[in-house]
């Protein structure tokens, strides 16, 4: 089979990705890095009333002209207003209104002195400073107005839009429900914490990136199993499983050792390859086929190609699904620094540190079977075909992470 292009490979998974339709209800307090499912128009102004912004006095500005410490201007105060204070009154002449910060401002009044440019007054109040029409004065819905749209359907929720959603009082929201992910990885010589290491073995760490960073993007996580290199079991497993989940991703046993088991557990399941080998560096053997009308997608067991696959081809794959594009990788032009000698005769993706248009690589290995360095990283540099090595101050493009 041809190996394909990484753009080749998402344009075939994201044509395979359905939709979420499923939605589901819930709390505001819980609604933290969900896909919001509708727009969402303000059904009220924020704040509902006219209200004060500094603690003073309610006022009508033109009755303030030419108040000064040498000629004050004296005016009754009517009423005393505290935050969450509210009285219907009706202004006359040469009257002010004590008010806090946040207080309801009665009609008939357009502005607030600050109680600094007063005498503190109680019952009459001597104002030493004039002020303008709407000064200090935060009007109805100077935050949001109400039919306002404010959040747009696919917004993936940040605290930011929780507090808006809070400000307008609305208690529930309506997401997507997340997709749900089952994740396999294989491999006989993989062993796990508390099991001490026999010899040839590693402790499975796949697993963990991924499950997590599957959790980091709001994905249900169904199971997260270490399988032995058996591939019946690995297909009896899948065969079980696929009715509880959208999409299963596996790593390892995919390129073409005696015991890359992948090919044969597609096999068994009489699954449809869609594409086996991506023209790229790391990560080339990525195998993706469809069951049961689902995508599985086999990622190479290399901590870090599985690690650079996974964002790649599963982003696009989610954002298909949760009807956004905030999942989608965002790339930029950067300027390299340091210096990166490696030729690369297949396109190849290499772990880096992006920050204000400036990449710089780690010191550490660069192998696909090397994690640690990925530490500290936030991007990949993407480096064409047929590159000799990276110079520096060269213009590369990167993929933020
Ligand atoms: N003769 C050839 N050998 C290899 C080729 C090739 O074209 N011809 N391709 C190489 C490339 S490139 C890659 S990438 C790997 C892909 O291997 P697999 O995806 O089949 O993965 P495994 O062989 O199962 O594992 C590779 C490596 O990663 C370790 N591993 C596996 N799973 C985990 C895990 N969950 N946590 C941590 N480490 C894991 C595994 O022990 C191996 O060391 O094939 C090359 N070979
Ligand atoms: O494709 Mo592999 O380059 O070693 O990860």
């Amino acid at each position: 089979m041809e190996r394909i292009t990484l753009e080749q490979a998402i344009e075939v998974l994201v044509q395979q990705t359905k939709k979420q339709t499923k939605t589901k209800t819930v709390s505001v307090f819980e609604a933290l890095n969900q896909v919001l499912a509708h727009d969402v128009y303000a059904p009220i102004n924020v704040p509902s009333f006219n209200r004060s912004a500094m603690d003073g006095y309610a006022v009508k500005a033109s009755e303030t002209a030419g108040a000064s410490h040498e000629t004050p201007i004296k005016l009754q105060v009517i009423k005393q207003l505290m935050a969450g204070d509210y009285a219907q009154l009706k202004a006359e002449s040469n009257q002010a209104v004590l008010v806090m910060t946040g207080s309801y401002i009665p009609d008939g009044f357009d502005a607030v002195i600050r109680q600094e440019d007063t005498n503190y007054g109680d019952e009459v109040v001597e104002l030493y400073a004039s002020v303008k029409p709407f000064m200090n004065y935060s009007a109805i819905g100077e935050d949001i107005k109400q039919g306002q749209l404010m959040l747009q359907a696919g917004t993936v929720l940040t605290p930011i839009h929780l507090g808006i959603l809070a400000s307008l009082g609305m208690e529930k929201v309506e997401v997507l429900a997340p997709i749900k992910v089952g994740l396999i990885s294989s491999g006989s010589e993989l062993a796990e914490a508390p099991e001490a290491l026999k010899p040839g073995q590693i402790y499975d760490s796949n697993r963990f990136v991924l499950t997590s960073r599957l959790k980091q993007l709001n994905v249900e996580v169904v199971f997260s199993k270490k399988i032995s290199d058996d591939p019946t079991a690995v297909a009896c497993f899948i065969k079980e499983q696929m009715k509880n989940v959208d999409l299963v991703i596996t790593t390892g046993g995919v390129s073409v050792g005696k015991k890359d088991i992948m090919h044969e557990v597609i096999s068994q399941l009489e699954a449809n390859r869609l594409f086996w080998r991506i023209n790229m560096r790391p990560g080339t053997p990525v195998l993706a086929s469809l069951y049961q009308d689902k995508l599985m997608l086999g990622l190479s067991g290399n901590p870090f190609a599985a690690l650079t696959t996974f964002e790649l081809l599963f982003r696009p794959i989610l954002s298909q699904a949760m009807h956004t594009n905030t999942y989608t990788c965002v790339r930029k032009q950067a300027r390299f620094k340091g210096t990166f000698n490696k030729g690369s005769k297949q396109r190849r993706f290499i772990r880096a540190y992006y920050e204000d248009g400036v990449v710089s690589i780690p010191t550490g290995e660069h192998a696909s079977s090397v994690l640690s360095s990925m530490l500290g990283c936030n991007c990949f540099i993407d480096i064409e075909a047929g590159n000799a090595g990276l110079a520096e101050n060269e213009t590369v493009e990167v993929v933020l992470l």
